[in-house]
């Protein structure tokens, strides 16, 4: 890093660093940190938006607290590369992302200043009180805040942290980060409420004048600047004549006031930050602040990819050739195409419709799509509550972010049987953003909740025909789990047609070896497949099982039957998964064959991009190949 392009930026490794920095130039740092986002996440590609809009309250907090001592828990970790480069990681930052780099959120195991797992929505709350509650129990002397986005206040898990706060001894401070954004717009009853509190024109006059009056008069000091901010706070009662939310959960409140104003954010920390008692700063920030394209598009800028940064142009290595599409795209088309043949077919999405593809529904159906906010949970028993209202909801859920929504899958919807179609997207392994996002549990955990149908689709035209089956050949809940990117068919625009509920099929008759796969990684499959048929085709066989559940026994027992050795292969989680089913059923019926299965191995997978991570797993072709060798004496 040139000290020439970064004279601030340079000479700080560490927070201690920052603090010697004078008052007057944090801005100037911030302009710098930004500037340095901006050079390596445009050739390694992160999340953007978040985190410039985050740099000046990232800036005062190290700057005003006593980090690592103090400790910050951030939200997602979405918004915390200033907070990676500020604190001993600026020199790996090029790394950020890749295999063996730095990861995309904040990390324990990767630094002393990253205090908790970041990566799913709505945590900080509960962790930062757990923290805090404990620093009081043993007497010790240090800040614990949970730093939150607007979006991810509206997670049911920050409710019952906020509600928890006061319960017990505690002097938790809260950053609500609010840009009035989450991926996507920012939904629901919280965020119309904290639209409210900073456009009451009244309000925001009435504290202006006041504060005005009172420089005037020359009576800001130190002593009295609480007092002003206390006064703020029974003002905005007053005048909005709404009760304070925060204030409610018995949470001291201050703000709303601008995040992206470094200089009085510490004047402000600095004011609140030894009051005891819980309490929330509530900053107005701009998501993507000071890069004109992501300030204009945030949901596009959020994580655009690589990008120019002079230009504002997004590199999107086109060759021009015809490509298949993703999944995504699939899914949003298909649904589309499904629901104007059935008015009663609903989407439903917790706070991802540009990830998943909603968008197609809301464009042409807006009345019929539903982003919830981040709501996993709610997504699900809502969508039950469809169904049981005369709709077939199909509730599109990343697999990960699934794993929050588990009771309400058994307790809501499968105990009573209700048809909703889970379209569980990103399964599998989902590549940069790593062990957080990894979609491996899915096929293990639906598997075992009686009641559901569980499949994946080896292709785009089965994605189609899963979904039409879901919706017309069945009855009752069943998961489609699809992974994130690209699919293998460029002419993918079938005419759906129904599917035998757990029927598998023969993909190629062999011999002596039989590959039992499950989704889009049969594709891998077919190449090893394919490289055996140049010296023998009779070798080898492969059969697409569709179905996790209910799976295909009679084709198991063929297979029992007429192979020596079988290899499972799934892109989720060995324990527990197809293959260790499969596995069960060939043990308990006696097989003497050889089995090996393959899969993500008992391990929480870094990031890195979805190759690496397959060839770590050793389900890449090439390791396919070569455990196929292994078990033909070959
Ligand atoms: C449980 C969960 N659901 C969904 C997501 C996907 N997600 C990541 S960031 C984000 C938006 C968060 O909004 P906000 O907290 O306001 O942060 P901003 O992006 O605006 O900085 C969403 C929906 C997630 N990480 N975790
Ligand atoms: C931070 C977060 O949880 C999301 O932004 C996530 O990274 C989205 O993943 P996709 O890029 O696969 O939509
Ligand atoms: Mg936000």
């Amino acid at each position: 890093m040139s000290p020439e392009q970064y004279p601030l930026l340079s000479k700080i490794t560490y927070p201690s660093d920052l603090r010697k920095l004078r008052l007057e130039q944090l801005p100037n740092l911030c302009e710098e940190l930004r500037n340095y986002i901006l050079e390596v996440v445009s050739k390694h590609p992160g999340h953007l938006g978040s985190s410039l809009g985050a740099v000046e309250l990232t800036v005062a907090l190290h700057y005003v607290f006593d980090t690592p001592e103090d400790l910050l828990v951030w939200d997602v970790g979405h918004q915390a590369y200033a907070h990676k480069i500020l604190t001993g990681r600026k020199d790996r930052f090029e790394t950020l992302r890749q295999w063996g780099g730095l990861a995309g959120f904040p990390d324990p195991q990767e630094s002393d200043y990253d205090t908790f797992t970041a990566g799913h929505a709505s945590n900080s709350i509960s962790a930062a009180l757990g923290m805090a509650v404990a620093t009081k129990e043993l007497g010790e002397d240090r800040n614990v805040v949970a730093i939150i986005g607007d979006g991810s206040m509206t997670g049911g898990l920050s409710f019952e942290g906020l509600n928890n706060t006061s319960s017990f001894p505690n002097n938790l401070l809260i950053v609500l980060n609010d840009n009035n954004m989450s991926i996507d717009h920012n939904v629901g009853g919280l965020n119309k409420y904290m639209v409210d509190i900073t456009t009451s024109k009244t309000y925001n006059r009435v504290r202006y004048d006041v504060y005005r009056t009172m420089k005037r008069l020359n009576l800001i000091d130190e002593r009295n600047r609480r007092g002003i901010l206390r006064f703020n706070n029974s003002l905005k009662g007053l005048i909005t004549r709404q009760p304070n939310l925060f204030e409610g959960f018995s949470i001291r409140y201050f703000g709303p006031t601008d995040g992206n104003d470094v200089i009085r954010t510490v004047e402000i920390l600095q004011d609140i930050k030894d009051m005891k008692g819980p309490k929330i700063l509530h900053l107005k920030t701009i998501k993507g602040k000071g890069y004109k394209p992501a300030e204009e598009e945030a949901t596009v800028w959020h994580a655009p990819g690589k990008f120019e940064v002079a230009s504002g142009k997004r590199i999107k290595g086109n060759t021009g050739e015809a490509v298949p599409p993703n999944y995504q795209e699939v899914f949003g088309k298909t649904l589309v195409e499904l629901a104007r043949q059935d008015e009663r077919i609903v989407g439903v999405t917790p706070a991802m419709p540009t990830g998943c593809s909603m968008t197609y529904m809301m464009k042409e159906f807006p009345q019929r799509a539903y982003d919830v906010g981040i709501a996993e949970e709610h997504a699900v028993t809502f969508s039950a509550g469809l169904a049981k209202g005369g709709m077939v909801p199909f509730c599109n859920i990343y697999s990960s972010f699934m794993q929050r929504a588990y009771d309400q899958l058994i307790h809501d919807v499968a105990i009573a049987k209700i048809k909703v179609v889970f379209c569980l997207d990103r399964a599998g392994l989902v590549g940069e953003d790593g062990a957080t996002h990894q979609g491996a549990f899915d096929l293990a955990y639906l598997s075992t909740i009686p009641n559901f149908k569980v499949a994946s689709p080896l292709n785009e035209h089965e994605l189609r025909n899963l979904m039409y089956t879901a919706y017309k050949g069945q009855d009752g809940p069943m998961a489609i789990r699809y992974p994130r990117g690209k699919g293998v068919l460029v002419d993918w625009h079938n005419e759906p047609k129904l599917l035998p509920i757990g029927k598998g099929r023969e993909m190629q008759r062999g011999e002596k070896l039989a590959f039992l796969t499950i989704g889009p990684v049969g594709n891998i499959v077919k190449k090893v497949v394919d490289r055996f048929k140049d010296s023998d085709n009779k070798l080898v066989g492969w059969y697409d099982m569709v179905f996790a559940k209910p799976l295909d026994y009679d084709l198991i027992n063929d297979i029992m039957q007429n192979y020596d050795a079988v290899i499972t292969v799934e892109d989720g989680i060995i324990r527990g998964g197809v293959g260790t089913q499969i596995l069960c059923y060939l043990m308990e019926n006696g097989y003497k064959g050889q089995v090996k299965r393959l899969g993500i191995p008992d391990q929480f997978i870094p990031h890195g991009s979805q190759d690496q991570q397959r060839e770590y797993c050793h389900f890449d072709a090439e390791s396919i190949y070569e455990q196929a060798l292994k078990m033909l004496n070959l």
